[in-house]
């Protein structure tokens, strides 16, 4: 797979004050890539620099090889973003949809594209007629999705496409999002509180804090669906039957995602009692990478499916001898985890 954009040594500032720092990025084409934060952390930052509407403050982003000084207008129109809070033109369905195609001198087929956009969002070749002060929030969004779709962009981003919208929406959303990629071959790029939506639609996870990248594989994200159990407290039940109660977890929802620093996973091998809680979990170890310039080495782990990774010395490692498939514990630091 060909990486569509590169993101090297990005900075950008509002007001002098630095609001996202990225070293290095690379977004590959044609899959759908999950932006995952908590307010303010970033997410719409990143994507008007993806979507080429500001300039980074430091730093340079390519699009397929060319530099973001370098950018033509026909890229950047194949490029399209839908806002936060999208903006329809106080006029019908038909003519916001068929806007950017007039704006392109597009217009062949000009009522067979729209009524294929409606269908696209799940709406009826009917609400072409319908003003836009005569949608309800979700089919306004559906309608603004539509208004993108029907240019075929290469890069479609979505910014928070599912707040405020109804489940039955959510889930045209992501049906047509889903048809995008496969029959225009659309890169998506898409953030949403809704993590449980977010984390069934994407191929990719991206986490964003304080302006950081945190991506799965360099920090361990654990997803929702959790429990709750009697206490109020969320409840990991892994799909072989293991279970991570995490205390003083009343106030966090059933779909946040807790982050985990590499530094605060423990493991040994599982006939190390003395590390047994009611809180351990077994994994089996995937690999163990050397990590360069550090005394470390990052070991890889699954949890009945589900990859971690944590840091081991090298003198705790000759201690362990651990190899591929051997049977782990792994103690997580509950007090230095995260939630996003
Ligand atoms: N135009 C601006 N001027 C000044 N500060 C800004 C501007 N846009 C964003 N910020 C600040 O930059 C930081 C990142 O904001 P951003 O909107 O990118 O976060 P976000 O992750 O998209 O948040 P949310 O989930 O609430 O949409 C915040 O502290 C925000 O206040």
């Amino acid at each position: 797979m060909s990486n569509l954009y590169e993101l090297n040594y990005i900075e950008q500032y509002y007001d002098g004050k630095k609001v996202l720092s990225v070293d290095t990025l690379y977004l590959e084409e044609n899959q759908i890539i999950g932006f995952f934060g908590p307010n303010g952390s970033g997410k719409s930052t990143l994507f008007s620099l993806l979507s080429f509407i500001c300039k980074p403050t430091k730093g340079e982003i390519s699009f397929n090889g060319i530099c973001n000084k370098k950018i033509d207008l026909e890229t950047k129109q194949s490029i399209v973003i839908v806002p936060q809070n999208p903006y329809l033109l106080k006029r019908t369905v038909f003519d916001n949809i068929a806007y950017g195609l007039k704006l392109r001198n597009d217009t062949d087929n000009l009522k067979e594209k729209v009524y294929e956009a409606l269908e696209l969002v799940g709406l009826d070749t009917n609400f072409a007629n319908r003003k836009w002060s005569q949608l309800s929030g979700g089919e306004s969004q559906r309608v603004a999705l539509a208004a993108r779709l029907i240019l075929k962009p290469k890069v479609l981003i979505l910014d928070e496409p599912t707040a405020g919208v109804d489940t039955n929406s959510a889930q045209l959303i992501k049906e047509a999002i889903l048809t995008a990629k496969q029959k225009y071959n659309t890169t998506i790029f898409i953030s949403s509180h809704d993590h449980n939506w977010l984390n069934h639609i994407c191929d990719r996870r991206i986490a964003l804090f304080q302006g950081n990248l945190v991506e799965n594989g360099s920090v361990n994200l654990l997803f929702a669906p959790w429990e709750k159990n009697k206490e109020g407290n969320l409840v990991k039940v892994f799909s072989d039957g293991q279970r991570l109660t995490i205390a003083n977890s009343e106030s966090k929802k059933r779909d946040s995602v807790m982050m985990i620093n590499t530094e605060h996973i423990d493991i040994c091998r599982k006939d190390c009692d003395e590390m047994q809680n009611e809180n351990t979990l077994v994994a089996t170890v995937c690999s163990i990478y050397q990590q360069t310039n550090e005394n470390h080495l990052l070991v890889e782990f699954s949890i009945s499916g589900m990859n971690f990774n944590s840091k081991i010395t090298r003198e705790e490692m000759k201690k362990q001898a651990l190899l591929p498939g051997d049977k782990i514990f792994v103690n997580i630091n509950l007090s230095g985890v995260c939630w996003i």
